[in-house]
């Protein structure tokens, strides 16, 4: 098969709950895959088995034909498997330039030089530069992190994860905690990602998920229960099931 990534029978489980049960699926270049599914279903379980966050009981993970389930998250994401989380692990102080910088630099071997000494560094500036446009954050490239919006330190995490030069990036939950004002600006960032790049988004905000993704695939209590086009997914009897019953256990527990 001529897959860039795939999963075979991932499974995990926390003593006798399984949260990931027997997933396979697989990801060619240029993928844009939406995982969605209601609260619980395994979604970041599955993005932390695929990037080595967490070990599967049982199941491999295969980039570029290579088995990778042995190797540790820092070796995936060298090889190209690199991933942002929901919540933002940025330095308030340092600015979106400086952030992307110092990921070049690292992927380079150079991050314990002075940062300083690579400012006049045109290789890097240029990359650092064309990365950040990608984003849509030259604007706010020297201002520090806390003095930006919340959904340019979401682009500046997507930004981190490109200069590690991904082959397959996953996003988890780019928009969470975005006011809606501002998804505009995720979405067309997310059209400004290198064609040739997999990328699987879980995401919660449908609007999104159905402007951005090819195909979806929804999880539930572990499993796989659809993969298919996003105009299928709305009206399958299974996903309808799964999105009503958990909202029915979200309703009968509060
Ligand atoms: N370290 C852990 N130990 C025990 N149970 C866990 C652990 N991590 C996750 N779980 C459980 O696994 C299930 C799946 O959690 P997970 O966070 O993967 O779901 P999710 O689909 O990402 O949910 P959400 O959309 O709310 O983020 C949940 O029942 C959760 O409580």
């Amino acid at each position: 098969m001529s897959d860039l990534f795939r999963v075979e029978g991932l499974t995990k489980s926390f003593g006798g709950l399984a949260v990931s049960r027997d997933i396979s699926l697989s990801m060619p270049e240029g993928e844009r895959l939406a995982l969605i599914g209601p609260n619980g279903a395994g979604k970041t379980t599955f993005v932390n088995l695929v990037t080595g966050q967490l070990a599967p009981s049982a199941g491999r993970v295969i980039l570029n034909g290579e088995d990778v389930t042995g190797l540790g998250a820092v070796r995936r994401v060298r090889k190209g498997l690199v991933r942002t989380f929901q919540v933002t692990r940025l330095f308030s102080d340092m600015t979106p330039e400086e952030h992307v910088t110092l990921t070049v630099l690292q992927r380079e071997g150079k991050a314990s030089r002075l940062l300083g000494r690579f400012h006049g560094n045109s290789q890097v500036s240029g990359e650092v530069e064309s990365i950040l446009a990608t984003l849509g954050l030259i604007e706010v490239a020297r201002r520090k992190v806390r003095e930006i919006a919340y959904g340019q330190q979401r682009l500046l995490e997507i930004a981190i994860a490109l200069a590690l030069r991904p082959k397959v990036l996953l996003l988890d939950e780019p928009a969470a905690g975005v006011p809606s004002s501002d998804t505009p600006r995720i979405e067309q960032a997310l059209e400004r990602l290198p064609p040739s790049l997999a990328v699987l988004m879980i995401e919660h905000d449908m609007d999104l998920v159905f402007r951005f993704a090819k195909r979806v695939v929804v999880l539930a209590a572990g499993e796989i229960i659809f993969e298919g086009l996003p105009s299928e997914v709305a009206a399958d009897p299974k996903v309808r099931e799964a999105y009503l019953g958990s909202y029915a256990n979200a309703r009968s527990v509060a």
